[in-house]
């Protein structure tokens, strides 16, 4: 199989010259005021009472928030139950418009005075006052740089505005899946994750925050609109004035009505989990001596998830978690599990006797790569084999999955198997979000994403974990009755017998990554205009066009449409081509071209995807004009 290959490595991800643990960096948050409007600066010297020995020293906001109680700036608005509730004047700041998965940004935007407290008010200003007021909120995040002070001022902040308890991972962290386990179990009104997803961590990078609402599921986009407008009127921040929570230990505090709980970040989790699964089927394959398993937790939030799951319930040995310990900067890592960044598991899979099983996940758990010895399982076709193999090897699927459902560019792998098993099938447009509807009416139970996202209705987020267990179920399936010492399937047998009973989807994408936005604007507009005058039937080389178009999803459940979700060409043997704009880029402009074909002929299918896709991927090139327009000779990844 064809490795992802990192063809030009972007200075940007490789210039990791700095790291939270320096402790030259500013990494304190202070907030000090001038006569009117509260400022923050991150540049104090004090020593924290929450830092944990793992990490660096980090001042308190307690302190600084405080001081603004005291100061002519802020005005005492309230005090039930003894708490004190100040309003900080504040003024609107430009772009805090919620993307994809939130509002992403380098961290030191985020520490500019008030950024991140103007956008949590916004959000409090946002959600009609049933949704929040003494109610129960969640929050948790990936364990990157910024996220304690952080965790602070949204405490407080929620406070601030009458929430009644904020349930706490322990040190702040909760992965993403675990927040929306958390957020169901509990019946929480909501929740905040903050993470940047898969992008890297650290002074010089990437922060985020993203509200999921009591289905565990990232708020719709009316929310977000509704954000983003209310950060640009906003005059004021409601702040409690209570102190700094101690995120290190267990238990509940009380601050008059409202109270703070610090749970451990895996339990419910877990908990879930167990449900989901049959773990003595898991642990019975982990224990072998020949099965040898091996994850990767990119120094990210799965770290902290790894060894109680893996090693604790399942029974695999300590030196099969890599990278297991979260930490600020990732390690100076990239979390983001694919051949190109999961470099050193790559490396292991790949090697001389490497391991029969490798997975790793990105920065806040949700996404997954799965790997066998040598191997490679690319994201569509992992979605379609765990539907195909739920019903028999995971005990939560064992009436059958409800719907299958995969995310426009995603191959039509799952397609084969849905129609196959006579399930209802969804194709919806690149984003976790447009599957929660669909799970919520009950008319779907596994899907995926050909970016390293796969799950199920568990939850309303992907979820790395899951999908490394569904695959280790699977397998553990299929050797249940093997004999000591006897050769077990491997998951390269697992997928080539999938491609021989529902044919291969040959799929590859390639990045452009950090494009100048006018070119690769200008691009999509060349090719919608292309697809508007286009007509079925007409002649591409060798290719015949079936349509071409922009795709457009109506939701099936509340009727709401989203259009312009990339250009498609869809042709008659069924091979496509289509064209995006990534929506999670931090710079400039990522183009995505994807390129899929069929293969029906068991035959051809040991063949090296960009071989068999060569002539697609080259007519791809020029009916985009794509070196014209972006001036890029090569993509920056190819998976
Ligand atoms: O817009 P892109 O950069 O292609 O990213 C697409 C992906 O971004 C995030 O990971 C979302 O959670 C996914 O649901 C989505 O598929
Ligand atoms: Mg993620």
């Amino acid at each position: 199989m064809a490795l992802s290959v990192r063809l030009n490595l972007l200075s940007s991800s490789i210039s990791r010259s700095t790291a939270s643990s320096s402790s030259s960096l500013p990494s304190n948050a202070v907030i000090t005021f001038s006569s009117t409007i509260p400022s923050v600066s991150f540049f104090s010297s004090k020593p924290s009472l929450l830092a944990s020995p793992k990490l660096p020293l980090r001042a308190s906001c307690f302190s600084s928030i405080k001081a603004s109680l005291s100061s002519s700036s802020s005005t005492a608005i309230a005090e039930p139950e003894g708490i004190k509730i100040n309003s900080i004047p504040t003024k609107p700041i430009e772009g805090q418009k919620t993307g994809t998965s939130g509002l992403r940004k380098k961290a030191k935007v985020f520490m500019q005075e008030n950024y991140l407290a103007n956008w949590i008010q916004a959000l409090f200003n946002s959600l009609p006052p049933e949704d929040y007021k003494n109610g129960l909120l969640v929050l948790g995040g990936d364990g990157r740089y910024f996220n304690r002070e952080a965790a602070q001022i949204i405490i407080k902040i929620a406070a601030g505005n009458g929430v009644g308890k904020v349930l706490v991972g322990k040190e702040g962290i909760l992965s993403t899946p675990a927040v929306s386990a958390v957020i169901r179990n509990r019946k929480a009104n909501g929740g905040f994750i903050m993470s940047a997803s898969h992008n890297p961590g650290g002074p010089e990078y990437d922060w985020g925050i993203k509200f999921n609402y009591d289905s565990g599921q990232p708020a719709p986009e009316s929310i977000t609109d509704k954000i983003y407008g209310n950060t640009l009127s906003i005059n004021e921040i409601k702040v409690a004035d209570i102190p700094d929570v101690d995120l290190s230990r267990l238990g509940v505090t009380k601050y008059g009505n409202f109270s703070v709980e610090v749970v451990d970040p895996v339990s419910d989790y877990l908990e879930l989990l167990e449900s989901v699964f049959d773990f003595q089927l898991i642990r019975s394959l982990l224990s072998r001596s020949n099965f040898r398993f091996i994850f990767d937790a990119m120094h990210a939030v799965t770290g902290a998830y790894a060894k109680p799951i893996f090693v604790d319930k399942l029974g695999a040995s300590l030196d099969s978690i890599l990278n297991g310990v979260p930490l600020e900067d990732f390690g100076h890592g990239h979390p983001d599990p694919n051949l190109t960044y999961a470099k050193e598991l790559v490396d292991i899979m790949y090697g001389e006797n490497g391991p029969d099983f490798g997975a790793a996940s990105d920065g806040d758990g949700d996404r997954n790569m799965i790997l066998g010895q040598n191997f490679f399982v690319t994201p569509s076709d992992s979605v379609a084999i765990i539907a195909a193999n739920a019903q028999e090897a995971i005990p939560y699927f064992h009436s059958g999955p409800k719907g299958l459902a995969r995310s426009m560019p995603t191959s039509g792998a799952l397609d084969c198997v849905a129609e196959k098993l006579n399930l209802p099938f969804f194709e919806v447009p690149t984003g976790w979000k447009f599957f929660g509807n669909l799970m919520d009416a009950g008319k779907l139970s596994i899907c995926g994403e050909e970016s390293f996202g796969t799950g199920s209705d568990h939850i309303r987020e992907k979820d790395g974990i899951w999908a490394v267990l569904a695959w280790i179920s699977i397998i553990a399936y299929r050797n249940k009755d093997k004999k000591l010492g006897e050769k077990l399937v491997s998951v390269c047998d697992v997928v080539k017998e999938h491609w021989a009973t529902y044919g291969r989807n040959f799929f590859s994408r390639y990045d452009y990554e950090e494009c100048e936005s006018e070119g690769a604007n200008k691009m999509i507009e060349y090719l919608r205009d292309l697809v508007s005058k286009s007509k079925p039937g007409e002649k591409y080389g060798s290719y015949t066009l079936q349509f071409a178009d922009d795709f457009k999803y109506t939701d099936p459940v509340d009727g709401s449409v989203v259009s312009k979700q990339g250009v498609r060409f869809i042709f008659t043997d069924g091979s496509r081509i289509i064209y995006r704009l990534s929506g999670t880029g931090s710079a400039g402009a990522t183009v995505r071209v994807y390129i899929e074909q069929f293969e029906p002929d068991v035959s051809k299918h040991d063949v090296d995807a960009q071989t068999a896709l060569k002539p697609l991927i080259d007519l791809a090139l020029s009916i985009s004009k794509l070196k014209d327009f972006t001036g890029r000779e090569k993509p920056t990844v190819i998976t």
